[in-house]
C-alpha cells in the first residue's frame, strides 16, 4: 500500500469517526430528551392511577359525591350570595367547599381567576374557629384582607407591617379565643421563623379553634414551579403538627411534576384532588409580527390600546428589561396613554404606588418586567401585551393569564420577532431545561397553523378542547403555504462551518447579514425576516445550536452548527418554512364588539370608583365586580329586593340605593314585563346584549 493511499484512508476513517461521533452526540441528546419525557409520562400515569384508585375508593365509601346534599348547603348558599355577593358557583367550587367542610385535605388546581379564594374563604367563615391562610406576598395578603374587611368578615394579617396593637389582638384571639378573628393571613416566613407564633397557633389548635389551613399559591413549594420560595418548603410542619385540621392547597400551576411535589411536601398524600382545566375560554390569544424598529412597535401597541380600549380599561404590557420597560411606558405616555413602569430596580414605595394607582383604575397600563407577577389580584385586566416573548410556555400562560380573571372577554397579544430569541436564550441557558422551554414557546410563536389554545393543552398534557375562534389562528383565515428552503439551509450550514473553521463565531444578526450576500450564489432571495425564521426553524430542529460566551457585562449568544447538520449537508432532510400569504386582520372584530361598554356600564363603573373612595379607599372591584356590573346592566333590577338577588344582601345594604338610582336614571332604562314579573335569569338578556359572559352556573358545575 502506498503512503498516500494510507493517508487517504486515514482521512476517510477520521472523517467517518467524526461523523459517527456527531451521530452519537445527537443520539445522546435525543436520549436525554426521551428520558425527560419518559419521567413526565410516568408521573402522569402515576397521577391517573391515583385518581382511578380514588374514584374506585370513592364509589365504595359513603360520602364521595362532593356535589351534595350536605347539611350546610343552605347556609353556604346564603353566605355565597349575601356576604360574598356571588350569584352562582363556578366549576368545582361547590365540590371543593364541601370536601373541606367534610374535614378532608384538598388540593385545588384551578386556572388563574378561576375563583380559588372563595374555596377557602367561605368554609373559613362557615366553620367555627380561626382559619390560617399562608400566602407568599404582602401585597396579595393586603388585597385579600382589604376585600374581606369590606365584606365585614373579620380578617387580619400577621406580617412585618402589622401594628403592635393588631399583633396583640391576634395573639389574644389565637391563645384565648377573645375578639373576633375568622381568617388570619401570614407569610410562610412566620411559620418557619417565628417560634412565638407557632406556639400561639398550637394553643389555638389545642383549644379546638384552628378551623382550617389554607396554602395559597402552593406551587411556591416546588423547585419546579415558577415562583419557588424556600420558606414554603417548611410548611410540611403544619400537617405534622395539626394532623386533624383540614388543609387546602391551591395553585394555578398545572404541571404534574409540581403537583406531585407539593402533595409530598405538604404531607397531604390522601388529599382529594380537584383539577380544573387550564383552558381560559374568555382569553383571545394572538401572536403578532414585531417590527425591528422599536418606535413602530410602540405605535402599534398604543394604537391597539386606544382603539380597543377607549374607556381606559386596564392592561399590562410585559417587557424584557428594566430599561425597555421604562422607555415603553414613557413612549406610551407620549402617545396619550396613562402608563407607569414597574420593575425590581425601583424603590419599594414607588413600586407600591404604581401598583396601587393601577389597581384603583387611576393608571390604565402598567409596563412591567417579570417582577410584576404573583401579587396581581386585579380581576378586570382586559389585555396583556407581551412586548417580547416570555421564557417558557408556562411563564407565558401565567403572565397572559392575568387578563380576564373576572371571566369577561380579554386579549393576550404577543409581539414576536426572532431577534428577541437570543436575548432570552442568553438569560435562560443555564437553567434546568431552560433552552428547551424557550424553544417550546418559540415553536408556539412561529407556528402559523396550530391553534394557540391547543398548544397550551398539549403543553399541560390535557385533552384538547374547542377554541371557539378565540385565537388568531382559528379566528382569521389566512392562507399558509410551505416553501422549500433546503438549499438555503444547506448554504447556511456550510457558511457556519467555514466561519467555525476559521475560529470565528456568528450571532444571529451577523449570520443573516452574511447569508444575504451568500444566497446570491443560489440565485434565490429570502427576505431578512424569512432568513431569521429559517435560523429559528433550524435551531428547533437541532440542525443549528446556540452557544454562549460570557463577557464582563453580558452573555452573548452565537449560532453554531448543531448535531443534525450533517443530514442537511447530505441532503437527507428537507426544510420547509411556513409563510402566510394573506395579511391578517388587526384584531378580532367579534371580541371588540363584545367588549364595547354600554352607557349604563360606564355609569356604574364611575359609581364604583366614587363609592370605593367614600368607603375608605377599598378597591373599586370590591364594591362591584365588572361581572356584577354586566349582570346589573342585563337584568336591570328595579327594587332592593331584586338587587339582592344579583349582588347579595350585604352589598345591597351598603350601596343598594345609589346603584338603583343610577339604573333608574339611566335614560334608556325600560323595564320589560318579563323582568318585572319574574326577574329573569341573566343568561337570556346577556345574549341579547351581545356580551359574552363566560361563567359556569350552578347547574353546570
Ligand atoms: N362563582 C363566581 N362567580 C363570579 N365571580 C366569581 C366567582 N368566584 C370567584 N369570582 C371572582 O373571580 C375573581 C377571581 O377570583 P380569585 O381571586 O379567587 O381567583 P384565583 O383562582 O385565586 O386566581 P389567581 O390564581 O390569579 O390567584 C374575583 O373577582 C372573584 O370575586
Ligand atoms: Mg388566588
Amino acid at each position: 500500500m502506498e503512503n498516500y493511499e494510507v493517508l487517504e484512508e486515514l482521512h476517510n476513517v477520521e472523517a467517518e469517526i467524526e461523523d459517527v461521533q456527531e451521530q452519537i452526540r445527537a443520539l445522546i441528546e435525543r436520549q436525554e430528551r426521551l428520558y425527560e419525557r419518559k419521567s413526565e409520562l410516568n408521573s402522569i400515569l402515576e397521577a391517573c392511577k391515583e385518581s382511578e384508585n380514588e374514584a374506585n375508593n370513592a364509589s365504595s365509601s359513603t360520602v364521595e359525591n362532593w356535589d351534595g346534599p350536605f347539611e350546610w348547603d343552605s347556609e353556604a348558599a346564603d353566605l355565597r350570595l349575601n356576604i360574598f355577593g356571588i350569584s352562582s358557583y363556578r366549576a368545582n367550587q361547590k365540590e371543593i367547599i364541601n370536601a373541606i367542610l367534610s374535614g378532608r385535605d384538598v388540593l385545588v388546581i384551578m386556572a388563574a381567576g378561576g375563583g380559588k379564594s372563595l374555596c377557602y374563604q367561605l368554609p373559613a367563615v362557615l366553620r367555627n374557629g380561626i382559619a390560617l391562610v399562608v400566602s407568599p406576598l404582602l401585597s396579595l395578603i393586603q388585597d385579600q384582607v382589604m376585600g374581606l374587611t369590606a365584606l365585614g368578615i373579620p380578617a387580619y394579617m400577621l406580617t412585618s407591617t402589622t401594628s403592635k396593637e393588631n399583633e396583640k389582638f391576634i395573639y389574644k384571639a389565637l391563645e384565648k379565643g377573645e375578639g373576633e378573628l375568622k381568617i388570619l393571613y401570614v407569610t410562610p416566613e412566620k411559620i418557619s421563623k417565628s417560634k412565638r407564633f407557632m406556639s400561639k397557633l398550637e394553643k389555638c389548635h389545642h383549644a379546638g379553634r384552628l378551623s382550617l389551613i389554607s396554602i395559597d399559591e402552593a406551587h411556591c413549594c416546588s423547585q419546579w414551579g415558577h415562583d419557588f420560595r424556600p420558606d414554603y418548603k417548611n410548611l410540611g410542619i403544619l400537617k405534622t403538627q395539626f394532623p386533624n385540621v383540614p388543609m387546602i392547597a391551591l395553585t394555578a400551576t398545572a404541571t404534574q411534576r409540581v403537583q406531585n411535589d407539593l402533595v409530598e411536601m405538604l404531607h397531604i398524600r390522601r388529599c382529594i384532588k380537584f383539577v380544573s382545566t387550564v383552558n381560559r375560554p374568555n382569553l383571545f390569544y394572538m401572536v403578532k409580527e414585531k417590527s425591528s424598529v422599536s418606535k413602530v412597535v410602540v405605535d402599534e401597541i398604543a394604537e391597539f390600546i386606544q382603539e380597543s380600549y377607549p374607556n381606559r380599561e386596564s392592561g399590562i404590557v410585559y417587557c424584557f428589561s428594566r430599561k425597555e420597560c421604562e422607555l415603553v411606558a414613557k413612549e406610551l405616555r407620549e402617545r396619550g396613554i396613562s402608563a407607569g413602569h414597574y420593575h425590581a430596580d425601583m424603590d419599594v414605595n414607588d413600586r407600591e404606588k404604581v401598583h396601587m394607582r393601577w389597581s384603583s383604575n387611576r393608571l390604565q397600563v402598567i409596563v412591567g418586567t417579570v417582577a410584576f407577577g404573583m401579587g396581581i389580584n386585579k380581576p378586570d385586566v382586559r389585555f396583556v401585551i407581551h412586548h417580547s416573548l416570555s421564557k417558557s410556555m408556562e411563564t407565558y400562560y401565567q403572565e397572559s393569564g392575568r387578563a380576564g380573571r373576572d371571566g369577561l372577554p380579554s386579549e393576550c397579544l404577543l409581539y414576536f420577532r426572532p431577534g428577541d430569541v437570543p436575548r432570552q436564550s442568553s438569560m435562560v441557558f443555564y437553567e434546568n431545561s431552560g433552552l428547551q422551554n424557550l424553544y417550546d414557546i418559540v415553536r408556539f410563536c412561529q407556528s402559523k397553523r396550530q391553534c394557540r389554545r391547543s398548544a397550551f393543552f398539549r403543553h399541560f398534557a390535557e385533552p384538547l378542547q374547542e377554541c371557539n375562534g378565540m385565537c388568531d389562528i382559528c379566528a382569521f383565515s389566512s392562507e399558509v403555504k410551505e416553501v422549500d428552503v433546503s438549499r438555503h439551509a444547506k448554504l447556511m450550514v456550510s457558511l457556519l462551518q467555514d466561519i467555525q473553521a476559521s475560529d470565528q463565531r456568528s450571532t444571529m444578526l451577523q449570520l443573516v447579514e452574511k447569508m444575504k450576500t451568500k444566497q446570491k450564489e443560489i440565485g434565490s432571495d429570502l427576505k431578512r425576516e424569512e432568513m431569521e425564521q429559517l435560523i429559528l426553524h433550524l435551531l428547533l430542529e437541532r440542525v443549528l445550536k446556540e452557544e454562549f460566551q460570557h463577557t464582563a457585562y453580558s452573555t452573548n449568544a452565537y449560532i453554531t452548527v448543531g448535531p443534525l447538520a450533517k443530514q442537511i449537508l447530505q441532503g437527507k432532510k428537507t426544510v420547509k418554512l411556513e409563510v402566510s400569504t394573506e395579511q391578517k386582520t388587526k384584531a378580532s372584530e367579534r371580541l371588540k364588539r363584545s367588549l364595547g361598554s354600554s352607557g349604563l356600564e360606564l355609569k356604574l363603573d364611575e359609581l364604583r370608583k366614587e363609592l370605593s373612595s367614600l368607603h375608605g379607599g377599598i378597591l373599586p372591584h370590591s364594591v362591584l365586580s365588572t361581572q356584577q356590573i354586566s349582570l346589573l346592566c342585563s337584568q336591570k333590577p328595579n327594587s332592593l329586593e331584586q338587587l339582592e338577588k344579583v349582588i347579595g344582601k350585604l352589598k345591597t345594604g351598603k350601596y343598594g340605593n345609589k346603584i338603583l338610582e343610577q339604573i333608574v336614571n339611566y335614560s334608556d332604562f325600560k323595564l320589560t314585563d318579563e323582568q318585572a314579573s319574574d326577574g329573569r335569569a341573566a343568561k337570556r338578556s346577556k345574549t341579547k346584549k351581545n356580551l359574552v359572559l363566560i361563567e359556569t352556573s350552578e347547574d353546570e358545575a
